[in-house]
């Protein structure tokens, strides 16, 4: 069985009559990436700093690596690193001197563990170029680098592509794609762009409102949003068959027995009429379908996007 690196029940946070986290049960094994998905004030940085420990939660229950209790827990955290708010960094130092000074201050033993952050984040050749003048994507990687320092095994990232160009996006992605499969990093990402996680994220919980809405997998997902031709008809069954022997596809889910999803002839809608029509099935709609992602999150809040 996968190890379990993160569970929460019922984890709750409430601002005197707001509620920031509503009754959160997260799931996370060893090695997913886990993309936390929801707009601007929806209560991703509050769960993150209950699990940091910045944030007392109002009621429920945290455990890392299978933690029983908050002792526990608290020796767990070690294990753990985190970038929640853009950390201060001197500005006239340079990468690796503004790390060492974080590592002595936090008691991180070996120096070699400044060398092999700055590794991790793709920052060795920045040399002495001062801290002021990194573009936003270096002060980014630097702030991983610092997340990285104690080599966790589970990663914490608050919104941490946030404002990066898609230059960065991808670089950042990359980096964590790599620490992912070489240490086998778990991580929990957290964003209000769900296609910034895209290609990133095993995994994705959205929320909204302090509410967890869904967990779904990165393959359910994709799938779901899979672009398809929605048929309407009087007798999916028999539909079906039509399908398979007239048309040779087996491409489709019966969703009901009046829905049919084909994914294939997605071009021939005209082909796919005849065929129904001509075998006696009743038609009453072919609808092409297919949301992006963006769509698909849009879709479960039932909103609109707030910038
Ligand atoms: N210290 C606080 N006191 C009162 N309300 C707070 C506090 N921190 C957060 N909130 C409220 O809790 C809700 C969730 O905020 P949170 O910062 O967790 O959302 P978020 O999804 O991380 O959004 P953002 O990306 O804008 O930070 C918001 O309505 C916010 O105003």
């Amino acid at each position: 069985m996968a190890e379990q690196v993160l569970t929460t029940r019922g984890l709750t946070k409430r601002y005197g009559h707001a509620l920031a986290a509503d009754h959160i049960n997260l799931d996370l094994e060893r090695g997913q990436i886990y993309g936390l998905v929801g707009r601007n004030g929806a209560g991703k940085t509050t769960i993150i700093r209950m699990i940091t420990a910045q944030t007392t939660p109002t009621e429920g229950e945290i455990s890392l690596f299978g933690a029983r209790d908050e002792r526990e827990n608290a020796r767990m955290r070690a294990r753990t690193g985190a970038m929640v708010e853009t950390p201060s960094f001197y500005p006239y130092l340079n990468a690796r001197q503004n790390l060492e000074y974080y590592r002595i201050q936090r008691g991180i033993p070996g120096r070699n563990a400044v060398d092999e952050a700055l590794e991790a984040a793709g920052l060795t050749d920045t040399g002495t170029k001062p801290f002021k003048h990194f573009s936003l994507g270096m002060k980014q990687r630097l702030g991983l680098a610092l997340a990285l320092m104690n080599r966790p095994d589970l990663l914490l990232l608050d919104e941490p592509i946030n404002g990066l160009d898609p230059e960065g996006i991808v670089e950042f992605r990359n980096l964590l794609l790599k620490l992912n499969r070489d240490r086998q990093t778990t991580i929990l990402i957290s964003s209000h762009i769900l296609s910034e996680l895209a290609n990133l994220a095993t995994c994705y919980g959205f929320i909204d409102h302090g509410v967890l809405l869904e967990q779904i997998s990165a393959a359910r997902l994709s799938e779901k949003c899979r672009a398809c031709l929605e048929l309407r008809v009087d007798d999916a069954a028999k539909a079906a068959l039509v399908l398979e022997e007239d048309l040779a596809t087996r491409d489709f889910e019966v969703l009901s027995p009046s829905v049919i999803r084909l994914y294939s002839h997605l071009d021939r809608p005209g082909e796919v009429t005849r065929a129904l029509v001509g075998a006696g099935v009743g038609l009453s709609a072919v609808e092409p379908q297919g949301a992006n992602l963006e769509d698909y999150f849009l879709g479960l809040i039932g909103g609109v996007r707030h910038a």
